[in-house]
């Protein structure tokens, strides 16, 4: 409604404000806090307690120690001590893994961080020059939890701001030879937070032997060794191509029959077939033939004719699956192909004519590219990993560097920057042969391992594991094999 000056009047909104919610212990009485005051404080203790006592025992144990010293005298203290020896060692004899886990390992860790780390950790930063200094404030970094794992010790590590991960990686040798170490490794764990490595001796010297034939196969995770931490090393097949770097006698052939020993009693039931290439006239697949469902021995126009008959079942496939599944499975009703190649270089690079080198090249391309979805896994095994002999190593989404002959070479296999987190692969010792470092695309850190050791007398038991086979329908509900 127009007022007498001719302005309008316009109502207020409402006012919305929302009703203060009080947090409930504003509600009690006064006196209650002379409860729940003490009492918070002690349930806070004591979990500072068992914090401090779970993660540095030795520093808490001490002052007990003089307590008992105090109180009741010496002889009570030994006393104390050789039942707690004793019991240990009894604990040891009967369950040595808990025992380890429980007691050991703290305790282990605890005198490392205290005798090694925390006694040269300011002066080993200062000189590293990993500490810094900035308006008369020093920077160091934070020494965090130790766990000493028996053949290294993994140390956490705080950063100092402005500070990156390789400035430790750059540092490996000398923090190494600092604390005693034979090598240091560097890994990110978070934002400002790394561990590092530090290795002081190989838990891969002692050959390993293959396990019973026979058992579970899947396809996601083929056991073809043990990684340095004590675990089952596990090649991805499905949905995966694999190339195999190394010097001659680095173990190459031990990675490739682990991979075929694994997979023996899924190729026996025919739910994965094997086709092969040996460029070396048949010196190394020839050792198992019947485990392969196609096999030659050259590098000539059979074995190219092989790979294209292959890259032609892959793209057929691949069209028969487009829309319809992502990933091969094994209801499809059609085989898992691996291809091994035993010397990929002869049939890619060396190859003396121009055209069969080109169609091998193409072919292995189509079906380590296109191979993923319709089931074909391409296992590449090669000596030299230079851009001229395999210009599509990139098309391997697991890459294994057996021992190397220089550092570039572990670039070229494992990609850059790998190498200056640990993953020293030139290093890898002559006498190691089968020990390797794998990166899979889209996992930051590479994995140490070694193969399982294929023996001759093994190679006979395949042959004879094999002999009796007959060429089997594709089963309708395999037996024992996931994927
Ligand atoms: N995992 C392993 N554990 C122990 N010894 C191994 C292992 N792998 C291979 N060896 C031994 O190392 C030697 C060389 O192995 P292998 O022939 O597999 O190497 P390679 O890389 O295939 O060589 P090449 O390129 O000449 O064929 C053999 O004597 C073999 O017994």
């Amino acid at each position: 409604m127009p007022r007498p000056d001719g302005s309008r009047w316009v109502d207020p909104a409402p006012l919305e404000v929302a009703r203060p919610r009080l947090p409930w212990w504003v509600l009690l009485p006064w006196w209650s806090l002379w409860i729940v005051v003490p009492t918070a404080l002690v349930v806070l203790l004591v979990r500072l307690a068992v914090r401090l006592l779970h993660r540095y025992p030795l520093v808490l144990l001490l002052p007990a120690g003089l307590v008992v010293v105090r109180w009741w005298g010496w002889s009570v203290l030994v006393l104390v001590l050789l039942v707690l020896v004793a019991g240990v060692l009894i604990w040891w004899g009967l369950h040595q893994v808990s025992c380890w886990r429980l007691v050991v390992r703290p305790v282990l860790s605890q005198w490392r961080r205290a005798s090694v780390y925390a006694f040269r950790w300011r002066t080993t930063m200062r000189l590293a020059n990993l500490a810094n200094r900035d308006r008369g404030r020093e920077y160091l970094p934070r020494l965090r939890v130790v766990r000493s794992e028996g053949w290294r010790d993994r140390v956490r590590v705080r950063m100092i701001p402005a500070q990156s991960p390789e400035a430790w990686e750059l540092r490996r040798d000398s923090l190494a030879h600092s604390f005693g170490a034979r090598s240091c490794r560097v890994r990110v764990l978070r934002p400002r937070v790394v561990e590092l490595d530090l290795i002081h001796r190989d838990p891969l010297v002692r050959p390993l032997s293959v396990s019973v034939l026979g058992g579970v196969v899947d396809l996601k995770r083929v056991v073809v060794g043990r990684t340095e931490n004590g675990k089952p090393w596990r090649l991805r097949l499905l949905g995966s191509q694999v190339l195999v770097v190394g010097v001659p006698g680095a173990g190459k052939g031990s990675v490739l029959w682990s991979v075929v020993w694994q997979l023996a009693p899924a190729v026996r039931d025919g739910l994965v077939r094997l086709v092969g290439v040996d460029p070396k006239g048949g010196m190394e697949l020839g050792q198992c033939p019947d485990a392969f469902d196609r096999v030659v021995y050259d590098s000539g126009p059979e074995a190219v004719a092989l790979l294209e008959e292959i890259a032609a079942e892959v793209k057929e496939r691949a069209a028969r699956y487009r829309g319809v599944r992502r990933l091969w499975a094994r209801s499809g009703g059609e085989p898992f192909t691996v291809l091994v190649i035993d010397e990929l270089a002869d049939l890619i690079a060396y190859q003396p004519d121009r055209q069969l080198r080109e169609r091998a090249s193409r072919a292995v391309q189509t079906i380590t590219s296109q191979g993923r979805a319709p089931g074909y896994a391409v296992v590449g095994l090669v000596q030299d990993p230079r851009k001229e002999v395999v210009g599509f190593r990139h098309l391997f989404t697991t890459r294994v560097a057996l021992r190397l002959d220089e550092p570039q070479q572990v670039d070229m296999v494992l990609g850059d920057g790998v190498r200056q987190r640990g993953a020293a692969a030139h290093e890898i010792s002559e006498s190691t042969p089968g020990v390797a470092w794998m990166k899979e695309d889209g996992r930051r850190e590479p994995e140490r391992a070694r193969a399982f050791h294929v023996t001759d007398s093994d190679l006979a038991r395949l042959r004879e594991y094999f002999r009796p086979a007959e060429v089997r329908p594709f089963p309708a509900r395999p037996e024992g094999v996931a994927a």
